[in-house]
């Protein structure tokens, strides 16, 4: 042995460097044959076939995100649906990193119960920090209780009611455009009209002040119906969808310097920051007038109260009162909530009629049904859409918009459904997504687009297992707007349904997959990257009326 270190120590000293460093690798990969350097060796839970020695699973995470949900379905699927399997991971800003995949609903159960066990932790607030500050996703324990708490005065009965004033001003302006398009004999990208109208009722519930997005004249050019475009939601849809991509990208930091993203993000978050304050600026002059909010959510001047009111007149979680930055996170992280995912949901609902016209021709049978031929889409009317209900909730159990959850482990527990232990600094993660595809929870007809599963026999929409079907979350964090959504879209669907027929095109694009191929039924990932789940590209229809 001291003759081989005296014969190495005799070669020139570059080959001795290399013959060193060829050492350290070798040992390091027999430490870590199987998994991401740094991270524990366990023999509880199985590690998937994407983990390579010292790098883990961080060459799989990297390749591009089009299609990564039917990429983990599949790996699901081989894994034995429901049981848990490790992926691991080395972050230069966090250091080894082990991922838990769970697919079990008792599982998912267990982790969803407990937000302050399971909580958003460093990893996630590190990535989004720049868009949703420490708003109500990003914030755990007292920080999140608290901001729930005022948030939820908002959604109340009495407020629901209001709420279908708005919709129908929404979707009004919707209807003009599409009549226009019609008329015009162009397509029309339904998701960026969505988009528009989720934005403006989101600006109005959150900070009292709508955007104009959806006001604005459309015109066509080149056979396509079109609105202009508006600084805040152009600013607002770059931050979202440069965010989201962070997580696949271990140097994230280092290429947004250099490849100039992150001076465009500062660009964006002024205009939006710019925005905001000026709303926060004119809502402290009238409080400092003496403007108040009574019990019934009215101000002095009559007008309905919006979040940030609540919010302005209510204490932090530390007993401070909120300055300017928390309460423009407090916008932000409404508006993410409400808006992307309702118009993207939407969206998808479209989508699926127009590849499925029996469920097209039983939503119109049920909007004639329950409206009569010019009948007023009240309240109490919207409520009786049962199909219409279940046909929003298959397409979100088949589209789950916000497809991933990735909670960190802060307390050794152990999940109910398959004994398994996680221990502190895990990362759990688990995808409704594909939960919504699994024959173990929905049955043999688990990827069949088929609303009825969601009605009872008198008619009534079932009320589903939420940790079955976490598209809303589950436990104590479930979604505030989840009523809200649900009553947004059937308006709605309604409201479209009752006049148009809308007819997909386009969709021969390569460009809107991930995987294309010319047999559709192959083509994969038609998924934008953003934090929540919407449609890549222009989503066109060519717009008919119902005969
Ligand atoms: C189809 C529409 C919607 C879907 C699929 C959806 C889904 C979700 C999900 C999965 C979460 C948990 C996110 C996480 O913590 O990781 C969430 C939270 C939340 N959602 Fe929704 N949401 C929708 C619409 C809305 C609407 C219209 C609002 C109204 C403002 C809203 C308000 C919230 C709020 C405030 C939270 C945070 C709850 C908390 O952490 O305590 N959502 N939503």
């Amino acid at each position: 042995m001291a003759a081989l270190f005296e014969s190495l120590l005799a070669l020139p000293w570059p080959v001795t460097a290399i013959l060193a460093a060829l050492f350290f690798v070798a040992t390091l990969i027999l430490l870590y044959p199987d998994r991401a350097y740094g991270t524990r060796s366990r023999s509880d839970i199985p590690l998937a076939q994407e983990n390579k020695p010292l790098i883990g699973a961080m060459a799989a995470m990297a390749q591009g995100i089009d299609f990564r949900l039917e990429r983990l379905l599949e790996q699901v699927r081989r894994q034995g649906e429901g049981k848990p399997y490790r992926m691991t991971l080395y972050n230069p800003m966090f250091g080894p990193m082990d991922m838990i995949v769970i697919s079990d609903v008792q599982d998912v159960e267990t982790v969803l119960r407990d937000p302050y066990t399971f909580v958003k932790g460093g990893l996630l607030t590190s990535l989004l920090t720049d868009f949703l500050g420490q708003g109500i996703f990003t914030s755990d324990g007292e920080r999140w209780h608290a901001q729930r708490k005022t948030a939820s005065h908002v959604f109340n009965v009495k407020n629901f009611r209001n709420f279908n004033g708005d919709f129908l001003h929404e979707v009004g302006y919707l209807i003009k455009h599409l009549e226009a398009a019609r008329d015009a004999g162009a397509v029309v990208d339904l998701q960026d009209l969505l988009l528009r109208c989720t934005l403006d009722s989101f600006g109005r519930l959150a900070m009292g002040s709508d955007f104009g997005c959806i006001t604005q004249p459309g015109s066509v050019k080149e056979g396509r119906y079109a609105l202009p475009t508006v600084e805040f939601m152009e600013a607002f849809d770059y931050v979202n969808g440069t965010v989201a991509v962070r997580a696949m990208q271990p140097f994230w930091q280092l290429q947004e310097r250099l490849n100039g993203t992150t001076n465009k993000i500062k660009a964006c978050q002024k205009i939006m920051s710019e925005f905001a304050d000026k709303v926060i600026t004119d809502k402290r002059r009238k409080m400092e007038k003496g403007e108040t909010i009574g019990e019934d959510g009215k101000s002095t001047d009559g007008r309905h109260a919006d979040m940030l009111d609540y919010f302005m007149r209510t204490t932090n979680f530390d007993g401070g009162v909120p300055d300017d930055h928390e309460l423009r996170d407090v916008c932000m992280n409404l508006i993410i909530a409400g808006r992307d995912t309702t118009a993207q949901t939407l969206t998808w609902v479209f989508y699926m009629l127009s590849s499925h016209p029996e469920v097209e021709a039983k939503c119109r049978e049920e909007i004639n049904r329950v409206f009569g031929k010019d009948g007023q889409p009240t309240y109490e009317k919207i409520k009786e859409l049962k199909y219409l209900t279940a046909t929003f909730n298959e397409t979100l159990r088949l589209h789950a918009n916000v497809p991933f959850n990735t909670p960190t482990c802060t307390k050794q527990t152990t999940l109910a459904g398959t004994g398994t232990t996680v221990y502190p600094g895990d990362i759990i993660q688990y995808s409704p997504w594909v939960m919504g595809r699994l024959q173990s929870i929905w049955g043999p007809d688990a990827e069949e687009f088929r609303p009825e599963r969601w009605l009872d026999d008198g008619g009534s929409v079932k009320k589903e297992n939420t940790f079955k079907w976490p598209v809303f979350k589950a436990g104590p964090r479930i979604c505030l707007g989840m009523n809200m959504a649900t009553q947004e879209a059937v308006t709605f669907m309604a409201q479209i349904l009752r006049t148009y027929r809308l007819e997909l095109v386009n969709e021969d694009d390569p460009s809107k997959w991930g995987k294309y191929d010319v047999d559709p039924a192959k083509r994969q990932g038609r998924y934008s990257s953003a934090l929540t789940l919407g449609l890549k590209g222009t989503v066109d229809f060519k717009v008919h009326l119902v005969q």
